[in-house]
């Protein structure tokens, strides 16, 4: 079974200019993936790379084994794709994109249905043109969803939509996933990613900084926890006993006046020990993991 997405050493210069940097990847089949980055970090390029609409200075792309350069034909065959910014056919309603879309991929089917599954069954007659930014995003998803593709390449999904939009979308993709499709898709929105994808790859100024599960992630930024602790009593010589501990990062008191820790994960008892042996009575804990938001910071400070 040949990988859904592989990417060979692939680099992009346009000019003196690299915005992709001998990047490696490999996507199986079946996996939801996310490809994260700051505006400009290469995501854009990597799928025009896969789309063929530009050519990669060195290296090979492969979509479901087809090369996507010199078979572009047959890899796009595999493929349902959300471009970013795409511009509407004037004139043209909904239902008459969707048509489209239906005959170009040769399948048969009724558009309303796929309209209805992005929720703007109600403007399938009205022109495309006059859509607002969400309902044109969900028509062009629509689009991409005609012949049930094999592999969903999405490039910045959620632009555009409402919070129940980007719900709706993040639920078509995993129900997409559950009927066989491989998911990739490129975002900035970290929250997005992080409630559907099994992996993430990060793109920092055209590397791929990392490639993992989100729970992989963390444990490769060191599987720091967060620790939000309400006490009865809290003085500096507390805070400072904290701060000395061992596997503790940091310690310092919230605009809350919680006592505020960064540490290894392994260290919460010690924590709560240190404050105990001091008399300090904790009347309540919390945790937090490190968000994607965090993971993302790190990894991107790292590979500067
Ligand atoms: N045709 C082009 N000519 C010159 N430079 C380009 C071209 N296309 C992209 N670039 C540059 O390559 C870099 C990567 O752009 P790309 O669009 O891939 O980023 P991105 O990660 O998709 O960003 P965004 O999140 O803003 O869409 C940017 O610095 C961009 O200016």
């Amino acid at each position: 079974m040949p990988p859904a997405i592989q990417v060979q050493d692939v680099t992009k210069r346009f000019g003196s200019f690299t915005a992709v940097d001998r990047v490696d990847l490999q996507i199986e089949q079946g996996e939801v993936f996310g490809f994260l980055g700051h505006n400009g970090a290469g995501k854009s390029t990597m799928i025009n790379m896969l789309l063929d609409h530009i050519r990669p200075t060195a290296g090979d792309l492969e979509v479901f084994g087809a090369d996507c350069q010199t078979d572009s034909v047959e890899a796009r065959e595999h493929m349902g794709v959300l471009p970013d910014g795409y511009g509407v056919y004037s004139g043209l309603t909904g239902r008459q994109h969707l048509q489209f879309a239906m005959e170009s991929k040769g399948v048969d089917g009724e558009p309303l249905n796929l309209l209805d599954r992005v929720g703007i069954t109600e403007a399938a007659d009205r022109a495309a043109e006059g859509y607002s930014k969400g309902m044109t995003q969900r028509m062009v998803f629509a689009m991409a969803l005609v012949g049930e593709p094999d592999l969903l390449i999405l490039d910045e999904p959620t632009s555009g939509l409402d919070p129940a939009g980007a719900r709706s979308m993040r639920e078509i993709i995993l129900e997409e996933n559950k009927r066989g499709a491989t998911v990739f898709f490129s975002s900035h929105i970290l929250e997005q990613i992080e409630a559907v994808a099994d992996r993430v790859g990060i793109m920092h100024q055209g590397q791929l900084a990392a490639v993992d599960t989100i729970g992989g992630l963390r444990d490769m930024a060191g599987g720091e926890t967060r620790l939000l602790i309400a006490t009865d009593k809290l003085e500096d010589t507390h805070i400072n006993a904290v701060e000395a501990l061992d596997e503790v990062d940091k310690a310092g008191l919230t605009d809350e006046g919680r006592l505020a820790v960064t540490c290894a994960k392994g260290a919460k008892m010690d924590v709560l020990l240190a404050l105990d042996e001091r008399g300090v009575e904790v009347l309540d804990l919390t945790t937090e993991e490190a968000s994607l938001e965090d993971l993302f910071v790190e990894y991107t400070r790292r590979s500067e």
